[in-house]
């Protein structure tokens, strides 16, 4: 099982501080998600994992080595620039790339025919790259990403701008690529994808990762949430709850009211005080989604930024918030806690 490790990177350009510690693994076989704002650090990261830009603190390993030259020719990458010739044809740019990383001509053509036939662009080969639709260019940048069957896949916005179909086929890619053990980091400011393809998730924020983990292991840190839909969630909300020990109502509209526990299996006792009030319709777990863990953890980051002048803590940030699975809607997020990876 390999490791790749980015550990507290830091980089300024001139007075702008792009990355301050940044830091977060990925294992293979795992897809993993960056995200944040514009600005906050994911391109700088990966092109310093690429050895495009030297950190100015911090280091890359792989498999607990600081990643060289050697490593690097085995990463397939994606920049957000694109970075394709554009008056070149399909195919012969592929194979040229191919070539570049060191196949025998007949493999590099057989990649080439391979990854076109695979990511839907087989009958474009013989046209410029220029000629085609920026998805289909997109496609293109992806097959140049595989074509030297890479050991690790680094994507800058690989999914902006495709089209759903072209989503499912790029997702069906990352998917099967990981399952081969390779490690997959992409960046994404499309959240509801990053939630169901990726095992683990990142989150940076002016330069420093307020959230790392797994997207189930984000979901579920604090105190669990609940929602009761049955009696009336009345003023204050849920206090028709008030005797029942361990659950602590934190807000309620109509029917419906969402509370924390204090105390494991306490969702029974909610229960039973619910029915003894008249029919109940739903008792759930909610968690929140990445989106709302998102707007948590970076919203939190500036709180916490106010408040001790520093922002720069790399690790696993606990972050619980709001509805999103029951269709409660207007609920506020509560508490947010941060602990070192
Ligand atoms: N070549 C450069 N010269 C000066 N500043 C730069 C340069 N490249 C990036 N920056 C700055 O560094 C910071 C991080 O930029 P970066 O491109 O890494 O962010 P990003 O998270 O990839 O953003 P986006 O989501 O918009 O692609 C930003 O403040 C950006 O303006």
């Amino acid at each position: 099982m390999s490791l790749l490790e980015i550990d507290s990177l830091a980089k300024s350009y001139g007075s702008v501080t792009a990355l301050r510690s940044t830091s977060f693994s990925v294992r293979s076989g795992e897809i993993f998600g960056f995200v944040g704002s514009n600005g906050a650090g994911k391109t700088t990261t990966m092109r310093i994992m690429l050895g495009v830009l030297s950190p100015d603190g911090g280091e890359v390993r792989w498999d607990g080595r600081p990643i060289d030259h050697a490593v690097r020719r085995r990463i397939g990458y994606m920049p957000e620039e694109r970075g394709l010739y554009p008056k070149m044809k399909v195919g012969e740019q592929l194979v040229h790339l191919a070539r570049l990383h060191g196949l025998p001509k007949a493999d590099a053509v057989a990649a080439m025919e391979r990854w076109t036939e695979t990511l839907g662009v087989a009958e474009r080969r013989g046209d410029e790259v220029q000629k085609l639709s920026l998805g289909n260019q997109q496609r293109v940048q992806l097959a140049a990403a595989l074509v030297h069957d890479p050991d690790i896949l680094v994507l800058d916005e690989p999914f902006s701008g495709l089209d759903p179909v072209a989503v499912d086929v790029m997702s069906g890619v990352l998917r099967e690529q990981a399952s081969r053990g390779v490690p997959v980091v992409f960046s994404s400011h499309q959240l509801e994808l990053v939630e169901v393809l990726c095992d683990r998730v990142g989150i940076i924020k002016d330069g420093a990762m307020v959230a790392a983990g797994g997207i189930d292991e984000l979901r579920d840190v604090g105190r669990p949430r609940w929602v009761v839909d049955g009696p009336a969630a009345g003023t204050p909300a849920g206090a028709w709850m008030a005797d029942v020990a361990g659950a602590v109502p934190v807000e309620g509209a109509g029917t419906r009211t969402v509370f924390e526990l204090t105390a494991e299996g306490a969702e029974q006792g909610v229960l039973r005080a619910a029915l003894a009030l008249g029919p109940v319709h739903e008792l759930a777990r909610v968690r929140p989604t990445l989106t709302e863990l998102y707007r948590d953890a970076v919203a939190g980051r500036d709180e916490a930024t106010d408040a001790t002048g520093t922002a720069g803590t790399t690790g696993t940030t606990g972050t619980t918030g709001t509805t999103g699975t029951t269709g409660t809607t207007g609920t506020t997020g509560t508490t947010t806690s941060e602990a070192t990876a």
